[in-house]
């Protein structure tokens, strides 16, 4: 008698951003990930301190807000969809690599870990702190984003990514050290345009709202985020 297989190890996927605000790619790219990857779970964890970005992003609290109203709208979802506010009850800068760390600590060496990512954020991996160390612990997932060319690619991360990354399509049963590269994905949205957008007001900030996840406009317009720049009449 065949001993029966083991189970597959559980798998979670991350989605970690600024998310100032959370926007529709994000949606697509996390709606993408689950499908294509199986995943059991996803996690996504909004920033403490972005240290790579402008001193002026909008307090935590409101981000961890709106990034839970994005959440919400992917209950339909095969995977169980959470929020961590692990990296915004972290004092200092939100490096990927301490979140890494505290996660496998907490699910254990068995656990697939893959950190989800745009074709931007890979374009800019070797500005990461500890970056290298980033591949024994999670498996990369990146899916491409309009604007950002792969082909790009830093010398040094491609060297990395062959030296450390076993070539294949998708994650296999191992807890690290794979990459999935998605070549589909084409959501041209920011945050940073929306926040130009709403910035602008009126029929402009309005077109803002179809790129936002259900009940993450009207909450900016509650808390009166991304409010329009005045200019003196005269
Ligand atoms: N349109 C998109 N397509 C694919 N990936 C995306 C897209 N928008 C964001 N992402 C990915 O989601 C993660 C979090 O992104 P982030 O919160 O920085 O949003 P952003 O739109 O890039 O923000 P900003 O414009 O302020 O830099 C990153 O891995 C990023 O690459
Ligand atoms: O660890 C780092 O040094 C690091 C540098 C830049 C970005 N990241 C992570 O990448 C994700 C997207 O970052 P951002 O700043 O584009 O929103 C988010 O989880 C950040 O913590 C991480």
């Amino acid at each position: 008698m065949t001993a029966p297989a083991a189970p597959r190890p559980l798998r979670l996927g991350i989605l970690g951003g600024t998310f100032d605000p959370p926007h529709q790619g994000h949606i697509a790219l996390a709606r993408l990930c689950v499908a294509q990857l199986a995943l059991d779970e996803l996690l996504w964890i909004p920033t403490g301190m972005s240290w790579q970005k402008a001193a002026d992003i909008t307090p935590a609290r409101h981000r961890l807000a709106m990034t839970e109203l994005a959440a919400a709208t992917m209950q339909d979802v095969s995977a169980r969809v959470r929020v961590s506010r692990m990296e915004v009850d972290r004092d200092g800068p939100s490096y990927t690599i301490d979140t890494v760390r505290e996660l496998r600590r907490q699910v254990g060496p068995e656990t697939s870990i893959a950190w989800l990512m745009g074709a931007d954020q890979l374009l800019g991996l070797h500005s990461w702190h500890g970056w290298q160390e980033l591949f024994s612990e999670v498996h990369l997932c990146v899916a491409t984003r309009p604007g950002f060319d792969l082909h790009a690619l830093r010398p040094e991360v491609q060297q990395e990514l062959d030296r450390r990354i076993a070539p294949t399509a998708l994650i296999q049963s191992t807890p690290s050290g794979h990459m999935w590269l998605d070549q589909t994905l084409a959501v041209d949205v920011s945050s940073t345009e929306l926040r130009r957008r709403l910035a602008q007001g009126g029929p402009y900030g309005e077109s803002a709202d179809d790129l936002l996840p259900a009940g993450v406009a009207g909450y900016i317009q509650q808390h009166r985020l991304y409010r329009p720049v005045q200019h003196p009449t005269d």
